[in-house]
């Protein structure tokens, strides 16, 4: 089968090699960040998110909010409250397939394609880098999740701002009496606490803060991780040529790869 391939024309070795290399290419220049900003229930997560797509690259976002269970699924504690600050109450499978996804094809996602970053002056070969940022309640308790953060964030509030702004904000279902107390504030407790013991490296986030601090702190440190992902960048030049492969490398190529034929 691969010998009728390599002796058709339409085949031939160098339309292969072609493939090759362009797939190569186009896997070394594109790198993608995603950043988690989990946290307390109106801490400012998709408002800051918002912000944040505003000012970064090629940036979209994901919601967990979009992922909830319909009410019919979700299950009643003997109290009657419906219990919505759980795992279980949501799709957490159907997320991480929707993270994935992103991940294997950002350029789909309909984000423009900033200016080239990064640029091999004689080959202009760009480096685009494609930012997702997932925002919800309860991101870093699920461990299918952890293995794909580059930086988390976790906004706080204090018991009674969190409880002011909740009072305003209209759910559907609505919060019934006693549920903010009863069931959202130990939840979000307990799913901290569990943080707290098993995760060092998440950046945590004062939400009293002002909307614009919160925006300057976050935006500098990712901007900080995307110095760090385009420095670590290397390029591949695939070559029949020997001399010129050697070329190559003294234009900045890292790696070369040579072929014999
Ligand atoms: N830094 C902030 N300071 C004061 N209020 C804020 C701040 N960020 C968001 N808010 C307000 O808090 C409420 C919840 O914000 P939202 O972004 O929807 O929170 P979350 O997505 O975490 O539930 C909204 O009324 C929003 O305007
Ligand atoms: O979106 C829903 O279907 C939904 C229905 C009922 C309640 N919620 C609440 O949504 C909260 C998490 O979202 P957020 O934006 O407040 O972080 C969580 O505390 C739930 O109690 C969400």
């Amino acid at each position: 089968m691969l010998l009728s391939l390599l002796l058709n024309e339409e085949f031939s070795l160098a339309t292969i090699f072609d493939r090759e290399k362009e797939e190569l290419r186009r896997k070394q220049t594109m790198k993608v960040l995603v950043i988690g900003l989990g946290g307390v229930t109106n801490g400012g997560k998709t408002t800051l998110a918002k912000k944040l797509k505003k000012v970064l690259p090629n940036c979209d976002i994901i919601s967990q909010d979009d992922f909830f269970k319909p009410e019919s699924e979700v299950e009643t504690d003997e109290r009657g409250f419906k219990l919505y600050d759980v795992l279980d109450a949501l799709y957490m499978d159907d997320m991480v397939k929707s993270i994935r996804n992103w991940m294997k094809n950002p350029a789909s996602s309909g984000v423009v394609t900033e200016e080239p970053q990064n640029t091999c002056d004689n080959l202009k070969n760009t480096v685009h880098v494609y930012i997702l940022i997932v925002e919800g309640f309860l991101l870093y308790n699920y461990e299918p999740l952890n293995e794909l953060w580059n930086r988390r964030y976790f906004l706080t509030l204090p018991y009674e701002e969190c409880k002011r702004r909740r009072s305003t904000r209209v759910y559907q279902p609505a919060d019934t009496p006693g549920y903010f107390d009863g069931h959202v504030w130990p939840m979000y407790l307990k799913y901290k606490n569990e943080l707290e013991e098993n995760a060092s490296n998440v950046v945590y986030l004062d939400g009293t803060k002002s909307q614009e601090e919160l925006l300057s702190c976050v935006y500098s440190d990712i901007i900080q991780e995307l110095k760090k992902l385009r420095e670590g960048i290397s390029y591949i030049f695939i070559s029949q040529n020997k001399n010129q492969a050697t070329d190559m490398k003294s234009q900045g190529w890292t790696s070369l790869i040579m072929i014999e034929m």
